[in-house]
């Protein structure tokens, strides 16, 4: 297949070309941008580190629909449903890593994003890519946010199970620098984020309502959670740690069984509940590692869930999810293992 790929000089973006490459169903990419010069047709994009030296050309969705096969956005939120539109009208298949079309509501979009919403229309028509839970049941992917999957993922088996106080979730949740993009800004500043941590965006972070519209899925009476965001030192990975207030007395076990139920046949989940995840085991690779206890002092169940915000929580879900729509094995392509230290 021939994959289109807009995004690629960001992080994500090149962590999702460094997956397209080596992945066996892929016989050429095509990187598209935008030009710094007008008067150019293409520029040559350098990271040597990735010992990447290729060719970007200017977007230009006819082009990309003669010769490609699918198209990957790695753009931010708000350009993203820009550049989307006559795929959508064309129904091409695009999987997009932006939130532009993940919430179902326009409204809620516009109020979290700050930015104007695609069209119902057009959001109708996405199929919101977590994809543990979801096939694709259209040509637009929606692929999760990095903090919403390490939630969701960490939350779904209980609301499913309705063993906890709805209204009684809180989401203390923790990233590393690379999720913020590669643009710099006064907070991600070496001074400001070297040995220290910032809570940011309380109670306005825009994967709240993703979260919820999601959650729903499983408990349609849930009304809210308690969420909040910290920047932490380090490159990449998401902590989320999630409480509730079980309904009734549970035990470790309990919830153990819950989550590996699940999860059995999900092969990037792993569960324990003698060894709380941290980050080391999930940077690098698609996985995400749940961890489950209960507090019989407090009724409270306390979930760890831990992944790297580029791969499962970006780009490697994003490849996952054009494994299930081009009925590729889902692992094809995906790393499961860490550096080991
Ligand atoms: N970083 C993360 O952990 C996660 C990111 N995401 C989402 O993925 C998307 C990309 O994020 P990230 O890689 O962090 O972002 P970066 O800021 O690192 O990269 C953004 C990319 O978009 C390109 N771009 C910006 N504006 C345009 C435009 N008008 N036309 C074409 N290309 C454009 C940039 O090109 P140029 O270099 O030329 O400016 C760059 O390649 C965002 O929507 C983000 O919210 C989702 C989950 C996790
Ligand atoms: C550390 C950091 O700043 N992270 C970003 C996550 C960006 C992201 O994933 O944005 P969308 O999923 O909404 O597209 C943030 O909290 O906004």
């Amino acid at each position: 297949m021939y994959i289109a790929l807009v995004g690629v000089s960001g992080y994500s973006g090149q962590a999702l070309y460094q997956l397209l490459l080596n992945h066996p169903g892929v016989e050429g990419i095509d990187l598209y941008g935008h030009l710094r010069r007008d008067t150019e047709a293409e520029q040559t994009l350098d990271i040597a580190a990735l010992n990447i030296h290729t060719k970007i050309t200017a977007f230009d969705p006819a082009t990309i629909m003669a010769k490609d096969d699918v198209i990957f956005f790695a753009t931010p939120a708000g350009v993203t449903s820009q550049l989307a539109k006559p795929f959508i009208a064309a129904d091409f298949p695009v999987i997009d890593l932006s939130g532009d079309y993940r919430l179902k509501d326009p409204a809620s979009y516009t109020k979290w994003y700050h930015k104007p919403a695609a069209p119902a229309a057009d959001l109708a028509k996405a199929t919101y890519g977590l994809a543990e839970f979801e096939n694709p049941t259209s040509h637009y992917i929606a692929n999760p946010g990095c903090y919403a999957t390490a939630t969701i993922l960490g939350t779904a088996p209980l609301l499913q199970s309705g063993v906890i106080d709805l209204d009684s979730i809180i989401v203390d949740a923790k990233s590393g620098l690379s999720g913020a993009g590669k643009k710099a800004t006064d907070s991600s500043h070496f001074v400001h984020i070297n040995e220290n941590l910032q809570m940011y965006k309380l109670n306005e972070h825009q994967h709240i309502p993703e979260i919820v519209q999601e959650l729903q899925k499983f408990n349609s009476d849930l009304k809210a959670i308690q969420f909040s965001t910290t920047l932490i030192p380090v490159d990449r990975g998401i902590m989320a740690t999630i409480y509730a207030k079980a309904t009734a007395d549970l035990t470790t076990d309990q919830v153990q069984a819950l989550y590996e139920t699940q999860y059995q046949d999900k092969p990037f989940i792993h569960v324990s509940a003698t060894e709380m995840p941290d980050l080391k085991r999930v940077v690098g690779t698609n996985n995400c590692d749940i961890g489950v206890s209960y507090n019989p002092a407090t009724k409270t169940v306390v979930i760890v869930s831990v992944i790297d915000n580029l791969l499962k929580g970006a780009a490697g879900q994003a490849v996952q999810n054009f494994n299930k729509l081009f009925d590729y094995p889902e692992t094809t392509a995906l790393p499961t293992t860490t550096l080991g230290f």
